[in-house]
């Protein structure tokens, strides 16, 4: 069932270079850098999670989550997500194929390996295994900034999620996904963050769990882009837009 915030929010979800000229002038105008940001992102994904699946609803005997990792920003989101989640109490593992050699990446993987997250040497071959070893895998794959066909060793790393029936909690736009059209014969997430602002894609999410973060655009900017963003309530930094 979809909230009266939410209903609002679909007809006014914002295109592709709309979040791409959000998310620039952030940096340019207002001048965070992206680790702040990223921070706030990724805290907030795992604060959803948190919220949406308590580790003792976790039908494997140990919160276990798989944390699937990009090349770029949401990749990032993801790496703090599975930092956080440790903080939780969940037991995350991060497959990182594809590493960027910026100190910010860098950074974040150390942080994660001094945490004693585990790093997959290869992504499982087989869904049944990953439904076996983990209760949830997180999506941070792709973000705002995907564009054409998917790309190895993403393709397989895709088409292998599509088949897992653990939920999958995609963090901005289920990756794969076309960021304003969707993809109906693509992954199906469970649960979806969105951050800033849904993205137009957010329109054709059919998952249980669709909620908001990234409390951290100030409200010029919301003005700007005409945002329209409902209240957080108090001092969280998520809002739970709608719940099947
Ligand atoms: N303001 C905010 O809300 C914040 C959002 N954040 C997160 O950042 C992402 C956007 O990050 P960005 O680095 O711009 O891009 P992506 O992570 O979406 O992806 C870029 C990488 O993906 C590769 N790519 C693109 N298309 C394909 C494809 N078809 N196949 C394979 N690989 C692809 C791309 O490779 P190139 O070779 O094209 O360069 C990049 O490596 C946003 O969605 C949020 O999750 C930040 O945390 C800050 C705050
Ligand atoms: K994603």
């Amino acid at each position: 069932m979809l909230s009266m915030f939410e209903e609002r929010l679909q007809k006014e979800t914002h295109v592709q270079d709309e979040a791409q000229a959000i998310d620039q002038e952030l940096f340019t105008e207002y001048k965070f850098s992206v680790d702040q940001l990223m921070e706030l992102a990724g805290l907030s994904c795992a604060t959803a999670i948190a919220k949406a699946y308590p580790p003792s609803s976790f039908t494997t005997s140990r919160p276990a989550v798989l944390v699937v990792c990009g090349p770029g920003n949401n990749g990032g989101d993801g790496l703090v997500c599975a930092r956080h989640l440790k903080m939780f109490g969940y037991e995350p593992t991060v497959y990182y194929p594809k590493r960027p050699s910026k100190p910010l990446f860098e950074g974040l993987t150390t942080q994660c390996q001094r945490m004693d997250i585990p790093f997959l040497p290869e992504f499982p071959a087989e869904a049944a295994l990953i439904d076996e070893l983990y209760g949830l895998v997180v999506d941070a794959i792709f973000g705002f900034s995907f564009k054409g066909a998917v790309r190895e060793p993403f393709g397989s790393i895709l088409s292998t999620l599509e088949r897992v029936t653990v939920p999958i909690a995609s963090i901005d736009i289920p990756s794969g996904w076309d960021v304003e059209k969707g993809k109906a014969d693509g992954l199906q997430p469970d649960m979806l963050i969105s951050l800033t602002a849904p993205k137009k894609a957010a329109m054709h999410f059919a998952g249980r769990y669709h909620f908001l973060g990234g409390r951290f655009v100030p409200p010029a900017l919301q003005k700007k882009y005409d945002l329209n963003l409902p209240p957080y309530p108090e001092t969280d930094c998520v809002l739970q837009l709608s719940k099947a």
